[in-house]
């Protein structure tokens, strides 16, 4: 025969999940009673009741007894029957639909379990309600060991609403909680500064207001009639910071928008975002990181949604394709916004959030042709707009490193090249692309070992006084796999050119790794390299009077090695480049050389 059991809830274990496992926020409590409060009176409101609806709350200390906070309101309430259904019952709630998002529901509360946070503070809730359909007063005792009692409360008059008695555990250890008036006061304000209905705060005879002013914002027509100065303040309210510059942003569904304030300093591109989310008016979080686009960080926002599916914490919302259609929907809004906007306002942008800017043009080529005039490079002349630089008729050079724009740059400003340096963060990609989007500017990307046809080679006679100690020069180099070339090139100064492909780099730097790594590792690493590996150049300036001086003085062909050595070293640190071991010897080797003449 077949036996059914009920499933039993251990309540001090689900309280325990609930406050050690499920809310970050230890003050949730008030969340929840928020919620409860404000949903009671959306569904009395819904039942057609004409009143003007409260949240009082209260902070009542009476000698050695503990605190206690009375939440207040005059919403629905609840009938018996009710108190069975829906308090008694874990995860089972008055309010419909689990799901937020697909439904337009104006409630908060969706699972039926909120209520149950106020045990993280509290051994037992006291509840009193009346309820707006039959007048019926009653008291519900709930206790943290899961039992509950219920009583009728007759013989008095009283009106529809509802009031939760949350009094403080006698040995609560939680730094912080709510039952000093500071910390209360902080928390409805964080929870309740949207919630529509007004939400009061008493304590020791005094009153005071807590959402006259902050509510208005969370309506969208109302938000659009605030003055920029309240709008600004509500910002440094909310999240904490003083803006200068704002603009509204909505998605295309209008079930989402809010405010998007421009961050008044650079951002650091891994740093956490700051945007602060209101689902049906009651707030979940400020600091959203995946509402907005990973590009829109010099943006910080306020929103209101009601479209989103909260997590079971209430303290972000699920990643689903809900949240990626608002996430995308919300960039096209800050893209057109930005480019709205006057060219003072956004030369300032620039100047905070290039990097930001950048980032989004990378990725985006509407906002790229659009953007591209105001976005800073680094050329020869040192930072310019590329506004400035595309000014010119003639070709405008890039290099793809940083490195490349260095090992050519001297020659590059002798010829008087205009030439970009787009080694750093987004550039290349910027300037690939505006390489094929701009028809009428010729924008081209230069390899370094192009600059090198552009060096005179010697006459037949130099070449000839040269060419034995060259090649004396270059046998002696061969173990530091570099090859010496005697050329003319401007400038004269420049003693000279130290051109490195990138393949010469890949080869040095595999070579360099394999020398600082373990025998196993290292063969394993040298067995990647190439037979004969790609050698960089070094370029000695016939034009320069030192280069001219070393090579016509009556030195041996051993000392003219050590300079020309010393010269390569100064090529290799001038670049960045970590020296090898060999290298370092060498050098080594040539400073006590030069101690043994002076
Ligand atoms: N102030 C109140 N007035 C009227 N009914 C209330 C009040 N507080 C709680 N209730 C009733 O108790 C039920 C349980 O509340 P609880 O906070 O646990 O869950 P919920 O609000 O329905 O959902 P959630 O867990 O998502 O908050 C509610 O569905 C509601 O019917």
């Amino acid at each position: 025969m077949n036996d059914t059991q009920r499933f039993q809830v251990h309540l001090t274990g689900m309280i325990d999940i609930l406050s050690n496992h499920l809310y970050n926020e230890k003050d949730v409590y008030i969340r929840e009673l928020l919620q409860n409060a404000n949903d009671a009176l959306t569904a009395r409101r819904n039942y057609h009741e004409d009143f003007k609806p409260y949240i009082h709350v209260s902070l009542t200390e009476s000698g050695d007894s503990p605190p206690t906070i009375i939440f207040e309101d005059n919403g629905i309430g609840l009938t018996e029957e009710e108190v069975h259904q829906f308090l008694a019952t874990i995860a089972n709630s008055s309010k419909g639909e689990k799901t937020f998002g697909d439904t337009n529901s104006d409630f908060i509360g969706r699972f039926g379990i909120g209520l149950l946070s106020c045990f993280i503070v509290s051994d037992e809730i006291v509840m009193v309600s009346t309820s707006a359909k039959n007048n019926e007063t009653i008291e519900w005792r709930g206790k943290a060991d899961g039992t509950y009692e219920i009583r009728k409360l007759e013989g008095k008059t009283f009106t529809p609403g509802t009031k939760v008695y949350i009094r403080r555990k006698e040995k609560l250890n939680l730094p912080g909680d709510c039952f000093e008036i500071s910390t209360l006061r902080q928390t409805l304000k964080k929870y309740g500064a949207c919630l529509e209905p007004n939400i009061i705060l008493a304590y020791n005879g005094f009153e005071e207001e807590i959402n006259r002013w902050s509510h208005q914002f969370a309506n969208k027509s109302l938000l659009h009639q605030m003055s920029s100065t309240d709008i600004l303040a509500f910002g440094s309210e909310i999240l904490g910071m003083d803006y200068q510059d704002y603009f509204f942003i909505e998605n295309k569904t209008g079930r989402t928008y809010g405010i998007a304030y421009i961050v008044p300093h650079t951002i650091h591109m891994n740093a956490k975002k700051s945007n602060a989310v209101f689902l049906n008016r009651m707030f979940v979080t400020k600091e959203s990181q995946h509402l907005l686009p990973d590009w829109a960080l010099f943006i910080h926002c306020i929103l209101w949604t009601d479209e989103l599916s909260p997590i079971a914490s209430r303290e972000d919302f699920y990643q689903n394709d809900a949240l990626e259609q608002v996430r995308e929907s919300l960039g096209i809004a800050i893209k057109k916004n930005i480019i709205d906007l006057p060219d003072v306002t956004l030369s300032k942008l620039m100047h905070i959030h290039y990097l930001g800017f950048k980032a989004l043009a990378s990725q985006d080529d509407d906002f790229l042709s659009f953007i591209y005039p105001y976005l800073p490079m680094r050329t020869l002349n040192g930072e310019q707009s590329l506004q400035t630089i595309l000014k010119t008729d003639e070709t405008v050079y890039y290099t793809d490193t940083v490195d490349a724009f260095r090992q050519i740059q001297d020659i590059a400003r002798a010829k008087q090249m205009n030439l970009i340096n787009g080694g750093y963060t987004y550039d290349i990609y910027i300037l690939n692309k505006l390489s094929l989007l701009l028809s009428n500017h010729q924008l081209r990307l230069i390899d370094p070992l192009e600059m090198t046809d552009t060096l005179k080679k010697l006459n037949s006679e130099e070449e000839e006084l040269f060419v034995q100690i060259i090649n004396e020069i270059n046998q002696k180099m061969n173990d530091f796999k570099v090859n010496v070339e005697l050329r003319r090139f401007e400038p004269n100064h420049l003693p000279t050119l130290f051109i490195h492909s990138h393949q010469s780099q890949e080869d040095r730097e595999l070579e360099r790794i394999a020398e600082s790594s373990n025998s196993l590792f290292s063969d394993l690493l040298m067995s990647l390299q190439p037979q004969e590996p790609a050698r960089p150049i070094l370029y000695l300036n016939w034009n320069n009077v030192l280069i001219q001086n070393i090579l016509t003085s009556d030195k041996t062909a051993e000392q003219l090695c050590v300079i020309v050595q010393i010269l390569y070293i100064q090529a290799l640190l001038l670049g960045h480049y970590p020296l090898k071991n060999n290298e370092l010897e060498m050098m080594n080797q040539n400073l006590l050389y030069l101690l043994k003449l002076v």
